[in-house]
């Protein structure tokens, strides 16, 4: 029987076999995970060899594996299949979405652009190492609308994250890449996922994520990658290479694992998550939702009364940074993911002190509204309690919901 041309097949399909086409091939059914740190070879000359074609080209070796620094054959699969689902010739993995960032950063500063453009909102570690100088890089930041003008000879790298960490912000990234020019424009695509937007097919040459989030998708990988062409990947295996920021091969395992539920987990905590920010929309406790056009399982708000009492309120949903779990996690960003960003410029991103962000899980949508609502009321009815008045809005307490 003929199987269907790999280009033709649906990003369901490709999350579940890309990566693993030889399995059958070699008597397998799941992937193998290879823990190797070294290779036996008796051949040194023709290690010499391939290892000077490493250090000239960046390219992939080919043969047996030489050392885990330079490749491991379980973390390739995952390469293979990310880059497949994002439409992108290549990927290369890395320890954690900081190390990838990292790479890009000292790829485009190697080549003598040390100059970035970048609009925020972005993570808060990522406006924290570009607005540092860390790694010797200088930031403009600018308005989507203000990308051109910001562009100079040395300007090496644009970045933006959309929907982005974590007001949800949307960006044109067909307009944006064409403000890019001739520079590269780097898309944070770790809130939306390949499953929602194929960034690369916009114009970005360079799509990043912490496979941290949605990839791994439960919670207990650390990692990173970038998706781009043969000629960037290069660059990035040569730096990988130096600087030691690889993905270890169990996280590899765990993230090629993880994308064959991607598109399901995507979509379905995403379903949940539309219902939760119409709720919420709706609450008189809640000043403002944000929840993007594009979809997702994120859900940022910004409440009226306190957002740390809401923090502490919290049973069933996880009080936790991180995001993309199977779980459902809520944090302060002002407190954890955006700590890090000076005050003034988190209040340029858009990022109030009121403002709550929410990774939703996979449980049922009125557990999780039944948890959200008790959480948001709880310092409230507390109050209440003691002076006896009104709920807020006149509403009275939603049903606590069937057990299933
Ligand atoms: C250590 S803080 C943040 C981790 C993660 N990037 C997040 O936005 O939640």
């Amino acid at each position: 029987m003929e199987t269907t041309p790999a280009t033709t097949r649906s990003l369901a399909t490709e999350a579940v076999h890309a990566g693993r086409e030889d399995l059958a091939a070699l008597g397998l059914h799941a992937a193998p995970l290879d823990l190797s740190t070294t290779y036996p070879s008796h051949d040194s000359r023709a290690e010499a060899a391939r290892l000077d074609e490493f250090a000239a080209t960046g390219a992939q070796l080919t043969g047996p594996p030489v050392y885990a620094r330079l490749d491991n054959p379980t973390v390739a699969r995952f390469e293979q299949a990310l880059a497949r689902l994002e439409g992108t010739e290549t990927a290369v993995a890395f320890a954690s979405g900081m190390a990838a960032l990292t790479a890009t950063l000292l790829a485009r500063t190697a080549a003598g652009l040390r100059h970035v453009v970048a609009v925020r909102p972005l993570y808060g570690c990522s406006d924290h190492l570009l607005s540092s100088g860390l790694l010797g890089t200088e930031v403009t930041w600018v308005d989507p609308a203000g990308i051109a003008e910001a562009i100079r000879p040395e300007t090496g790298l644009v970045i933006v994250e959309s929907p982005a960490n974590p007001t949800l912000a949307e960006l044109d990234l067909r307009a944006l890449a064409h403000s890019c020019g001739t520079v590269p424009l780097m898309v944070d695509n770790t809130f939306a996922t390949p499953v929602l937007q194929r960034p690369h097919e916009s114009g970005a040459r360079i799509v990043l994520h912490s496979a941290t989030k949605y990839l791994g998708g439960h919670g207990d990988v650390l990692g990173g990658v970038i998706a781009c062409d043969e000629e960037f990947a290069r660059q990035l295996r040569q730096i990988r290479f130096a600087t030691g920021g690889v993905l270890h091969p169990l996280a590899g395992y765990l993230l090629l694992r993880g994308l064959s539920t991607l598109p399901v987990r995507v979509r379905a905590q995403s379903a949940t998550a539309a219902v939760l920010a119409r709720r919420l929309a709706d609450d008189p406790r809640v000043t403002r939702v944000h929840y993007p056009k594009l979809g997702g399982a994120m859900v940022a708000f910004e409440v009226a009364g306190d957002p740390h009492e809401v923090i502490a309120g919290v049973r069933l949903i996880t009080p936790a940074v991180s995001l993309g779990s199977v779980d459902t996690l809520i944090q302060h960003p002002g407190s954890i993911s955006h700590r890090i960003v000076a005050e003034d410029d988190r209040r340029t991103g858009g990022i109030s002190d009121r403002l709550l962000r929410m990774s939703v899980g996979l449980e049922d949508a009125e557990d999780l509204w039944y948890d959200l609502d008790t959480a948001l009321s709880a310092r409230r009815s507390a109050t209440r309690d003691l002076e006896e008045t009104p709920r807020p809005g006149g509403r009275s307490p939603a049903p606590e919901p069937a057990r299933r």
